[in-house]
Order: C-alpha cells, then structure tokens, then sequence
C-alpha cells in the first residue's frame, strides 16, 4: 500500500491544467472493444483505474499502449476468455465490460465489480437493460453470466432511477441490437455524451445524449477512424477550485468545461468566492470571508456526489454552519471522522446529512485513511490546510483517480510525497 505525506500550511498558488475525465475513460476504454479498427484516445488521465483496464484488456488478447495521455487500443485479434478477477475487483466501471462484450459477442461473463466503498452499489438496473434487451442474466457465486441466445434487439427501457452506469452500459449493450433501443429516465452526465460521441464517430447511431430520452439505433459494423479526445475532468476540477478557495492565493484551474460545473461553482460563488469564468478555465482568487451554505448532492445537471468530500474543508472556513444532504450514497460519509482527526468541526448523521462548522483553529496534521476516491481527495484538501505533516493512509484510492497528483500539487507549492507504506 502507499501513504500520501503532506506538509502542509503553505500558500498555493500558480495554474494547474485538469486531465481528461475518469468517468469518460473508464468507459470508453471498454467501448473500444466494440471497434472492429485500432482505436486512439488522447486526453487520457494517469491513473490507475486506467492500467487496471489495461489488464483486463490483455486478457482478452487486445494489445494497448499508454503514453503522454494517448492511449491507443487494438481490438483486432480480441477472444473471448475469462477476465482476470484482480483488476475486475479493482474498479467500479468494469461493469462496463458487462455491456461491451455483450454487444460485440452477445454474451458476457464477468465477475461483480469492486470499487469504493460508498454503500451499497446494486446494478438491478444494468441487468433490467439486457433482459429487456433479450440476454437471459444468471448470477453464480460473484459472477454474472449474461448471453443473447436469440441476438439483441431493441427495446424501451424505463430506468427506475437515474443511472451513469446503467445507461453507458445499456448504450454499449444495444449499439449493435435490431431494431431501437430507448432508454427512458436515463442519466444525462456529460460523461454520457461522451461516449456517444465516441460511439457515434465510429458508426453508431446515437441520439438524445445528454438528455433524459437516449435512442440507440443498432447498426452492423463500427470502426474507428479518428483520435478521440476524452472531455475534462469536472470531478478532479471542482477538486482543485475547492483546493484553491481554501488554501490558494490565486490559482488558475485550465482545461474545464465551465458548463459542466455550474452547480458546483455557483455554490462557491454563493459562499464569497469570487471566481473568474474564463471560456475554458477558473481564475480563483485569494479571498477574505465565506459565508455558511447549503448543498444538496443530485444526478447531473444538480450537485455531483463527487464533489460533496472535496468541498467539505472548504466549508469549515466559512461564517456560520453549512450543511449537506448526500441523497446519491447517503453511507458516503466515510471523511468525516478523518476530518475530524485533523480537528475539523465536522459531523455527519445516518441519513447522510453532514454538518460543518466554522473552525476557530487551524487544522493539525495526523495519521489519517482514505476509505474512498473523494474521502482521499477531501483529506488531501484538509492536509494542505493543516499545519503539520498528515498522512493519508490507502493512497491507492486517491490515486486510481487523480491524474498526476503529486506533480501537479507539486506545481502549484504544495509539499507531498507518495511513501510505500510497509505496515
Ligand atoms: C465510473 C463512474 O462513472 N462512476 C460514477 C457513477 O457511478 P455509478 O454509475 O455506479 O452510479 P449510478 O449513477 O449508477 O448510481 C446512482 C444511484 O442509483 C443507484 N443504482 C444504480 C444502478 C442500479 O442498477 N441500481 C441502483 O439502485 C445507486 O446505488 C445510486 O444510489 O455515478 C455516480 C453517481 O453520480 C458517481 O458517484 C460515480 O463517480
Ligand atoms: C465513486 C467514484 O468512482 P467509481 O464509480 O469508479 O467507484 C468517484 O469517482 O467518485
């Protein structure tokens, strides 16, 4: 395991440039297996989730090289073999793996997804999608066997919720079923219009993405003919504006889609925060006095669970007591007690309501753990604030998302290492 060591205390300041969206590679990467050419990405973040899915590729004999954010993938001479159950375990998204081979081969034979722990994950609706689909879906011990005997055709799916992985995964599933797909109720993450785009550059017919009606108009062949840039990061931006509204003196956020922020930002706004709009990047100034806000997390275009840790160090800053209602993972409240080592005056109650208040003291340093992506991301922002050393314990979790941490922090003066944690 690694540790993250932060000294923290010191100003930040400068530009930090934001990689290309974890949500969008994660499932672009098992799109590409739906190509029948080599496949380009550019924009791709370093992250781990990335070579894990790398990992899984090589299993099914599809070769792939990452460098300098290209990530260039060859399906060509893909089989059908058992997937190794490691990486499977190491990522939320290669569910999606369940809806690409599905559509490539009409059957599918993955083992259940791990990822963070945020509470409970069901995929009910994935699996709703490719019954209604025509695959029978059987479970046996942790796996999920999932075949088309008759072929895919299309269908109207009503999400009973609105699900990112539910309608990526049914979107991959159905690109080559007869007839139309439309999935009613579906998600509308600019993550979403992503791999549409990237689906539809390769033949697919795609519409409505982006929208609450998506329709998939199954088609024969799709072949890539172009490099495809993923979309930024939104989640790693809001990170770095929270980063930068409690512990900057100025720091440009570039490569963002301001679009894609706009309930997070106008939620700094509400609090005093001052940020300049650039066309594709955030100025965020150095400020004097926040006030106290509420915040309720929502499916996109609302306020992203993702960003509900990063913004909490933020709030212990402001005037008064701030409140959050998390509705997506109402258990995702697994930062405040590290929160709370380091001093904050955070709490948090079984409903998923977290309360911050101000803080008359500053934060000191301690050992902590990052129990999930956000939690790490949330610890890291209270580390910098903090006088003193903290270490972040279970990095892996923080890194599997976060391009380039270290260098980029590194940039912007902040003093962190990764440490291999030998206990
Ligand atoms: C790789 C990726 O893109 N991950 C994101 C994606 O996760 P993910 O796609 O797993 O999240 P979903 O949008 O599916 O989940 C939304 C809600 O629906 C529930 N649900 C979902 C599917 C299902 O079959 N049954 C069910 O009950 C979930 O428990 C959750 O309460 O969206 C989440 C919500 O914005 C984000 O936190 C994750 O960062
Ligand atoms: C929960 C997250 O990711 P995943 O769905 O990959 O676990 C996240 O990115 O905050």
């Amino acid at each position: 395991m690694k540790n993250l060591v932060i000294h923290g205390g010191r100003p930040l300041k400068g530009e930090v440039t934001i990689g290309g969206a974890k949500n969008s590679t994660v499932a672009l990467i098992p799109a590409a297996i739906l190509s029948e050419d080599p496949v380009k990405f550019d924009g791709v973040p370093d992250i781990l989730d990335v070579y894990n899915l790398q990992l899984i590729l090589e299993s099914m004999n599809v070769s792939s090289e990452f460098a300098d954010g290209n990530l260039s993938i060859d399906p060509t001479q893909i089989v059908e073999a058992q997937l190794p159950s490691t990486a499977i375990k190491s990522l939320r998204a290669s569910y999606y793996f369940m809806g690409s081979l599905l559509g490539r081969f009409g059957r599918a034979t993955v083992t259940f997804p791990g990822g963070d722990n945020i509470g409970p994950r069901p995929i009910d609706q994935h699996i709703k999608g490719f019954k209604a689909l025509g695959a029978e879906v059987t479970e046996e011990n942790d796996t999920v066997h999932i075949v088309a005997h008759g072929g895919l055709h299309g269908a109207r799916i009503f999400l009973d919720m609105v699900s990112v992985g539910a309608t990526m995964n049914i979107i991959m599933a159905a690109v080559h079923a007869k007839g139309t797909t439309i999935i009613e109720n579906a998600a509308k993450e600019p993550e979403i219009i992503d791999l549409a785009t990237f689906l539809n550059n390769m033949g697919a017919k795609i519409r409505g993405a982006g929208t609450d009606v998506i329709r998939i108009t199954g088609v024969e062949h799709l072949g890539s003919q172009t490099t495809h840039t993923i979309i930024p990061d939104r989640i790693e931006a809001g990170t770095y504006l929270a980063m930068a509204a409690a512990q900057g003196e100025g720091i440009l956020v570039k490569n963002v889609i301001p679009e894609h922020l706009e309930a997070f930002t106008s939620k700094l706004m509400e609090m005093g925060v001052q940020l300049e709009v650039g066309q594709d990047n955030i100025f965020v100034p150095k400020h004097e006095r926040l006030q106290a806000i509420n915040i309720k997390t929502a499916p996109y275009p609302g306020f992203a669970t993702d960003l509900q840790q990063p913004i909490t160090p933020l709030l212990s800053l402001a005037n008064g007591e701030s409140r959050i209602q998390e509705t997506i993972y109402p258990e995702r409240t697994r930062h405040i007690p590290e929160l709370r080592k380091l001093g904050m005056n955070v709490r948090d109650r079984d409903d998923g309501l977290i309360t911050v208040e101000s803080q008359p003291v500053d934060l000191q340093g301690d050992v902590v753990a990052a129990a999930e992506i956000r939690a790490g991301a949330a610890l890291v922002i209270a580390g910098l604030m903090a006088n003193g050393v903290t270490e972040i314990k279970n990095a892996e979790h923080v890194l599997r998302g976060y391009d380039r941490l270290v260098h980029k922090l590194t940039m912007l003066n902040g003093d962190i290492k990764i440490e291999d944690d030998f206990e």
